[in-house]
């Protein structure tokens, strides 16, 4: 079927956004357009059915898409555009190029010329062979020491940091820098959720990684959302402490995701499609628990097994939540219209957060030290983000976009800080009494 093509003006593809960003309205609507290098694509009908990244698209209908098209795809996907191409900005609605965008797309070529999107497969080996280290002294301390207390503190430290570590290869897998085949990144694991923080980084009511309440609120935004809460008397508590709930918050993040990954495997329906990705996922869970738990409890008293357990996923949970909360928490929130009048790497750079980059903090982070320069450039493997984040910064300079670096603890305090304002800013509003 041959779609008739015509000119827009931005008037009517702000005019498509729809009432909810879900795959539902949106498939149902008379159209939803992005724009993408000049060209309108709708993505109403059977487009998020299809889309092989999920959802995340659909925050970007009414917006010029081109950064978040060009950061996700591989190249040769601007092939597969045409088939939602419904025409043109008109020639009046053209923007020029900014100067900034030209300089990034500088950027871009020269990561091309540069081969830095190229991975060194030797990196990931000697990465995993820490990861087999880390978890070799963890239980050979046990073995060696078994029952003593710390002893059980050391090894579980030492196993909740390879369990970090293995997070920061599948995600690396994930986002394509290891390897070029998508097929085999996309075997690490699920990720719609955080391609849709990709997309929209510090947007609110878009990206789902602030959308944490009623256990914190990050913006003004979240505290404005208190009337609709259903558990405001959680949310009052919650927020009026949250500088202090922060950390055993975060300390419990891991076993909470390690619950939801079990019970997402456990109630998927697609699991009976053997071989399916779900059943392999089934199993290798299965695998992963039967050798963490079954080592502990071949090894210590049942009691010890259990406090063990439980504190590599105490460790585990603030090695991951910590780095991931530097990353942009305490940084500004944008209002999905204020989003809109920002270019994607501009709001890359100003929602995101850099931690002091070194040795120790580069493998610790998982490379995500250099946030601002990974947001800009996802497919970048992290060993290659130095090299990357030397041009961001001079970008930065010459545009005067601030180019914030802090020390680990300093990012933390800022966080604090940023919770206590919010909370503050609650109290004065008397929405905590
Ligand atoms: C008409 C518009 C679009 C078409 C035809 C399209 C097509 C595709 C195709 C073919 C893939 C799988 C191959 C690949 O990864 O390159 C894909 C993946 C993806 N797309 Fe799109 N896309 C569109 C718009 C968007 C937009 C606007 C966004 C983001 C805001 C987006 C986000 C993603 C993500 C996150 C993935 C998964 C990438 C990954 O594997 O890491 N897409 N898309």
């Amino acid at each position: 079927m041959t779609v008739e093509t015509r000119q827009y003006t931005w008037e009517e593809i702000k005019a498509s956004v729809p009432k909810k960003y879900t795959s539902e309205e949106v498939r149902s609507s008379k159209g939803a357009l992005i724009v993408i290098r000049n060209k309108v694509y709708d993505l109403s009908g059977d487009f998020s059915s299809w889309h092989p990244g999920g959802s995340v698209a659909l925050t970007q209908i009414g917006m010029d898409a081109t950064g978040p098209f060009e950061g996700f795809h591989d190249p040769k996907t601007f092939l597969t555009l045409k088939k939602y191409y419904v025409g043109d900005l008109a020639p009046d609605q053209i923007h020029p190029p900014t100067e900034f965008e030209n300089d990034v797309q500088q950027i871009r070529q020269n990561i091309l010329k540069m081969k830095l999107y190229d991975s060194d497969k030797l990196y990931y080996l000697r990465i995993l062979s820490i990861i087999f280290a880390l978890i070799g002294t963890s239980y050979g301390i046990l073995y060696l020491l078994p029952n003593n207390i710390l002893a059980i503190v050391v090894s579980s430290a030492l196993l909740g940091l390879a369990f970090q570590q293995s997070g920061w290869l599948a995600h690396d897998c994930c986002h394509h820098q290891v390897f070029k085949n998508r097929d085999l990144g996309n075997m690490a694991g699920w990720k719609q959720k955080h391609c849709t923080h990709h997309a929209a980084p510090n947007v609110h009511a878009h990206d789902p990684d602030i959308n944490t309440m009623p256990f914190l609120a990050w913006s003004e935004y979240a505290i404005e959302g208190f009337a609709d809460l259903s558990d405001k008397d959680v949310a009052k508590f919650m927020v009026k402490y949250q500088p202090i709930l922060i950390f055993p918050l975060l300390s419990i993040a891991r076993l909470s995701w390690a619950l939801h990954s079990i019970l997402w495997n456990a109630t998927s329906k697609r699991i009976l499609e053997f071989p399916s990705l779900p059943t392999v996922e089934r199993v290798l869970i299965g695998i992963h628990y039967v050798w963490y738990l079954g080592g502990a409890f071949l090894l210590l008293s049942p009691v010890n097994a259990i406090v063990w357990a439980v504190l590599v996923q105490v460790f585990c949970g603030i090695f991951l939540s910590t780095v991931f909360s530097l990353n942009h928490n305490g940084r500004p929130v944008y209002s999905i219209e204020q989003a809109s009048t920002k270019n994607f790497y501009e709001l890359a750079i100003v929602t995101g957060r850099n931690v002091t980059p070194g040795v120790f903090n580069d493998w610790f982070t998982g490379g995500l030290n250099y946030q601002m320069e990974h947001h800009m450039f996802p497919t970048v493997p992290r060993h290659n983000l130095p090299k990357t984040s030397k041009m961001v910064q001079e970008l930065c300079k010459k545009h005067n976009v601030p180019y914030h670096t802090t020390g680990y603890i300093d990012g933390l305090k800022e966080i604090v800080d940023r919770l206590s304002v919010i909370a503050k800013s609650a109290e004065k509003q008397g929405l905590l009494q």
